[in-house]
């Protein structure tokens, strides 16, 4: 049994150059990849432009958590360049990414990401969080050169922005909200059209040993909802939960060129009273490609408390959540992990 010190502390090859690397080191050899079986099942692919996305997407968020879009109007050029600027970032030599780091209570910067702490193993992966303006980062990074970076993150960030409203339109629209309440689904204030987002760019490594590395380990995302683009690697797996077709079971999202994938976090959840679930993914690596994906978080706006919407209560029921701000959210992530939503279930009415 690792001591809970090792588990805060796991300092041997906290960064490690990857590439260098040609056997899996004790730090990073999982004892629990195989804990499912991994099947294939079709993901829902749904198109944006399809006069039925919204019903679809509400079927698909009812029953998977998760769907690939396609239609979704993002210039194939940007995913290009961000898929490019990625590879340039994690090419650069571990002590030039470093100066970058990401403090310890900080969001932004170079490292690992903030759940590791709850393992005793390191994940096979590296990553960069980005929130607000990438400048600072990218001086550090690229000192002659930052623009090149931080033109492309801008660009994708508006870009995501804008889709993660249009998406996140359509599900309330499938919950059966009225166009005139779609903006105050928040609880204290307007949850639609100031939407904040948090972009993560991770990268995985061809890896020796791949069936004992952990890309990501299993989580959910705190976000309303996350927008992922995944290079043509596939490795994101989603987590089915026991059901009338077998046992709980790992169902790998095949990469489809030009699509996103939408997964629902734990604040749409919430803000669903259940009915839309946020869905347990983890990434797998594999021996011979370096795989990339970038991560939109979408969450509502700073202050902006979500609950659950009252025409989604039941009559005569109690809300099945109490409200959260992202920001306190994210706290509860950061302390309790995988039990902070149990913690704002709210006990049942009777
Ligand atoms: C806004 C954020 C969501 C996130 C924490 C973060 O500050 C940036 C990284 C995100 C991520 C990615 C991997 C899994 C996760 C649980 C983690 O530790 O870092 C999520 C966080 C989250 O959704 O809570
Ligand atoms: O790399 C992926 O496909 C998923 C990454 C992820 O789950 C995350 O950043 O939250
Ligand atoms: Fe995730």
């Amino acid at each position: 049994m690792p001591s809970l010190s090792d588990v805060h502390h796991p300092h041997h090859h906290l960064h490690l150059e990857f590439e260098s690397v040609r056997e899996l080191p004790e730090s990073h050899a999982w004892p629990t990849l195989h804990d499912h079986p991994c099947v294939s099942e079709p993901v829902p692919v749904i198109d944006l432009a399809d006069p039925k996305a919204a019903e679809f997407m509400a079927r698909a968020c009812v029953s998977w958590g998760a769907f690939q879009v396609t239609g979704h109007g993002v210039a194939p050029r940007l995913l290009e360049a961000i898929d490019s600027e990625m590879r340039r970032l994690f090419a650069l030599p571990i002590q030039q990414k470093l100066k970058a780091a990401r403090p310890p209570d900080g969001i932004s910067g170079y490292g690992l990401v903030p759940i590791s702490s709850f393992f005793a193993k390191l994940m096979w992966s590296e990553g960069f969080t980005i929130a607000g303006s990438p400048l600072d980062h990218a001086r550090k990074l690229w000192p002659h050169d930052p623009d090149q970076f931080c033109d492309v993150i801008e660009r994708y960030d508006q870009v995501m922005k804008a889709l993660a409203g249009r998406l996140i339109t359509l599900m309330l629209l499938s919950l059966g909200l009225r166009h005139e309440e779609l903006e105050w689904a928040g609880q204290t204030g307007k949850l639609l059209p100031d939407l904040a987002g948090v972009l993560r760019l991770n990268s995985y490594p061809a890896c020796p040993d791949p069936d004992r590395a952990m890309g990501m380990a299993a989580h959910a995302d705190s976000s309303l909802l996350t927008i992922l683009y995944q290079s043509s690697t596939s490795g994101l797996q989603l987590l089915r939960a026991e059901d009338q077709n077998g046992p709980a079971r790992w169902v790998t999202v095949p990469p489809l060129p030009g699509a996103l994938v939408v997964i629902v976090g734990d604040l749409f959840h919430i803000l669903s009273n259940g009915r839309f679930k946020s869905v347990v993914h983890r990434v797998v690596v594999n021996r011979s490609q370096q795989r990339v994906s970038v991560a939109y978080f979408s969450g509502p706006p700073a202050g902006v408390r979500v609950s659950p919407i009252g025409k989604l209560v039941g009559p005569g029921r109690a809300p099945a959540y109490r409200a959260v701000t992202w920001a306190e959210y994210l706290g509860l992530k950061r302390k309790l992990f995988d039990k902070a939503l149990a913690t704002i279930e709210m006990p049942e009415e009777s």
